[in-house]
C-alpha cells in the first residue's frame, strides 16, 4: 500500500487512532481551532480525519484538492458536511455508529431522571441555604419514570438504547415516531405513532434523530403548545432540532416541566443564556459520547474506516 496522507483535525485525538493510521499515512495534526488554518492545513489530503464543527463544504474541499477521496468523522452526527458536495467528488465517507450507544443513552437517562427530579433547583436549595428544614411533603415534588409513557423520536440504534434502558425502570408505555415503523421497534414493545400523538401523550420526550431539514426546529411553538404540562424535554441530538426561544418559553411558562439537554444553540451556550438561568434545566456541555472507552473506539473505528477507504476496501461503517 502506498504512503498517503492523512489530515487529523484535531489535536486531541486519541492515541490508537495514530497507531492505525500511522503504519500506513503520513500524518498531519491540525493543532489551531480555526477554520483559516484548517483550510491550510488540509491541501494535498488523501484523507481527512474529521472531529470538528467546522463545516466541510465546496470551499473546505478545493482547499484540500481533487485527490482528497476519503473522509472518516468521529462522530456518528454529521450535520457539518456538505453531503452534495462529498457525494458529488466520490468522496467515500464513514461515521461512528455504534461505539457511543450505550454512553450517550446513559446520559440521556441520567438526563431525564435529573430534570424530572429537580437536580438543578435541589442543588441551589442546597448551595443556597434555602433547603426548608421542616417535612413539607409537598416540597420539590418531580416526575415519575415508572409508569411514564415515553415518547422516542427518531428510534435509530441511540433510540432502541435509550428505550431498552428505560424497560428497567418499568415505564408505562413506549411510543416512537420517525420515517417509518421498524421491526426494532416491535421487539422493543415499542407503538409508531404519528408525531402529533407522541407529543400529546408522552410524559417523557426524547431527542435521538440526526440534524437534517425535516428535523430542523421541530420542537418549536406549536410542538410546545401540545406538551403535557407535566412532561419533560431530553435532546441527545443536536440544539438545532429545538427552537430554543420557544422551549424556554414553554419551560418559564409552565407549559412544560423540565428539560434535560445535553445538546443545544450554540455550542458552547454562552454564559449569560437564559437556559443556564432556568431551575427547571439540567444542561450538560455536550458530553454525550464523552468516556474513554467510547471516544477510544471512536478514534479506532475511525481510524480503520479511513484505511480501509484509502486500500479500496468498504468502510466498516460507511455513510456512503
Ligand atoms: O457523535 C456525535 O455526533 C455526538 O454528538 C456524540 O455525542
Amino acid at each position: 500500500m502506498n504512503r498517503f496522507k492523512v489530515v487529523v483535525a484535531n489535536p486531541s485525538v486519541p492515541k490508537i487512532a495514530y497507531d492505525i493510521l500511522q503504519k500506513h499515512c503520513d500524518i498531519k495534526t491540525s493543532t489551531v481551532f480555526s477554520r483559516a488554518s484548517i483550510l491550510q492545513d488540509v491541501v494535498g489530503a488523501d484523507a481527512l480525519f474529521w472531529a470538528s464543527k467546522i463545516r466541510v463544504d465546496k470551499e473546505l474541499l478545493d482547499a484540500a484538492g481533487p485527490q482528497l477521496k476519503v473522509i472518516g468523522t468521529m462522530s456518528v452526527g454529521y450535520d457539518q458536511f456538505d453531503i452534495d458536495e462529498l457525494k458529488a467528488r466520490g468522496i467515500k465517507f464513514g461515521n461512528t455508529p455504534a461505539v457511543l450507544n450505550n454512553a450517550v443513552a446513559n446520559i440521556a437517562v441520567m438526563l431525564a431522571i435529573a430534570a424530572s427530579r429537580r437536580f438543578t433547583e435541589g442543588r441551589k436549595h442546597i448551595e443556597e441555604g434555602t433547603w426548608i428544614n421542616y417535612f413539607n411533603t409537598q416540597w420539590m415534588l418531580g416526575q415519575d419514570l415508572t409508569g411514564s409513557t415515553i415518547g422516542i423520536i427518531g428510534l435509530g440504534q441511540i433510540g432502541q438504547a435509550i428505550a431498552k434502558r428505560l424497560k428497567g425502570f418499568d415505564v408505562g408505555n413506549i411510543l416512537y415516531t420517525g420515517h417509518k415503523e421498524k421491526p426494532e421497534g416491535i421487539e422493543l414493545g415499542a407503538k409508531f405513532v404519528n408525531l402529533d400523538n407522541l407529543i400529546r401523550e408522552s410524559d417523557f420526550i426524547f431527542l435521538a434523530a440526526p440534524l437534517n431539514n425535516q428535523t430542523y426546529q421541530m420542537c418549536n411553538s406549536d410542538f410546545f403548545s401540545k406538551t403535557k404540562k407535566t412532561a419533560v424535554l431530553v435532546n441527545i441530538s443536536r440544539g438545532q432540532l429545538v427552537d430554543q426561544e420557544a422551549l424556554i418559553t414553554a419551560l418559564k411558562t409552565g407549559r412544560l416541566f423540565a428539560a434535560g439537554l445535553d445538546v443545544m444553540t450554540p455550542e458552547p451556550l454562552n454564559t449569560d443564556n437564559e437556559l443556564i438561568k432556568l431551575n427547571n434545566v439540567v444542561l450538560t456541555p455536550h458530553v454525550g459520547s464523552a468516556t474513554n472507552d467510547t471516544r477510544n473506539a471512536m478514534a479506532e473505528l475511525t481510524a480503520k474506516n479511513i484505511l480501509r477507504a484509502l486500500g479500496g476496501a468498504e468502510m466498516f461503517t460507511p455513510v456512503f
